[in-house]
Formats: structure tokens, C-alpha cells, sequence
């Protein structure tokens, strides 16, 4: 804790603060442990997401009326994937858009792969 004086106010620095955050985002980065893979990825694979054969990575194609409904996935996912700083790989042609969602970083699937394949989901609807 680092008091700081301006003018008649205090302000109390938290360094640890910064330190917590980075852990958390370092966690959801991290390559997702069998436990995980069990509970997080089987509703995904429900929903037609399969593994990418020879490397840790899911993938599923959506297929949309035209490329208006296409592009409008898209660009709510490139939103979300902005915010999260966590991008997918896809390839779009007219109304086909295939995904594969991997965590470069890690080599690997984390956390984040989980949400934001949560996500698209929700946009495909
Ligand atoms: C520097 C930047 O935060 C990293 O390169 C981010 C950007 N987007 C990313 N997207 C994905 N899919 N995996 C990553 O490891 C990743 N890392």
C-alpha cells in the first residue's frame, strides 16, 4: 500500500491489485488441465465443435443464409475478440464461415478458447 498525496486528497496505490489481475489473465490462458477439457468441452462438441486433428484446437463450420448473415457473425465475433484480446482463425467464403479456436500463447486450448466458443455460439442464433 503507497499513500499518495495530492493536494487535500489521498490516494492509497495498490500494487498487488495489477498483480491479482495478471494472474487471472495468465489463468485463462493457461492450457486447459483434463478436468477442464471433461466439463468445458463436451457441451461444445454437442454443439458440433470437434478437435482439430494433430493440434490442441477446436473447430466448427456455420453455414448462414447469405454473406449478409455471414458477415454480421462475424462482426459481433470480431467485437467480442477484440475486447478479450483473443482471436479466432476463420475463413469465410459468401455464407460459410469455418472457426478453429486455439490459445497461440500456450500452444494449446485455454479458458478463453471456452468462452469465446461460448459466445459464437450465441451469435450463430
Ligand atoms: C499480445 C496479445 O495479447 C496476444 O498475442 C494475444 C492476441 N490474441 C490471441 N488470440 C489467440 N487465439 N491466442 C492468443 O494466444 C492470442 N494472444
Amino acid at each position: 500500500m503507497r499513500p499518495l498525496l495530492v493536494g487535500r486528497h489521498l490516494f492509497v496505490l495498490y500494487p498487488q491489485r495489477r498483480a491479482f489481475a495478471k494472474m487471472a489473465s495468465d489463468a485463462k490462458r493457461a492450457k486447459l488441465t483434463d478436468e477442464e477439457r471433461n466439463a468445458d468441452l463436451s457441451p461444445l462438441k454437442s454443439a458440433g465443435w470437434t478437435m482439430v486433428e494433430g493440434r490442441d484446437a477446436i473447430y466448427k463450420e456455420f453455414l448462414f443464409k447469405d454473406f449478409n448473415q455471414a458477415f454480421g457473425f462475424m462482426t459481433r465475433v470480431a467485437l467480442k475478440a477484440d475486447k478479450m484480446d483473443h482471436h479466432p482463425e476463420w475463413f469465410n467464403v459468401y455464407n460459410k464461415v469455418q472457426v478453429t479456436l486455439s490459445t497461440h500463447d500456450v500452444g494449446g486450448l485455454s479458458k478463453r478458447d471456452v468462452t469465446l466458443a461460448k459466445f459464437i455460439e450465441e451469435a450463430a442464433k
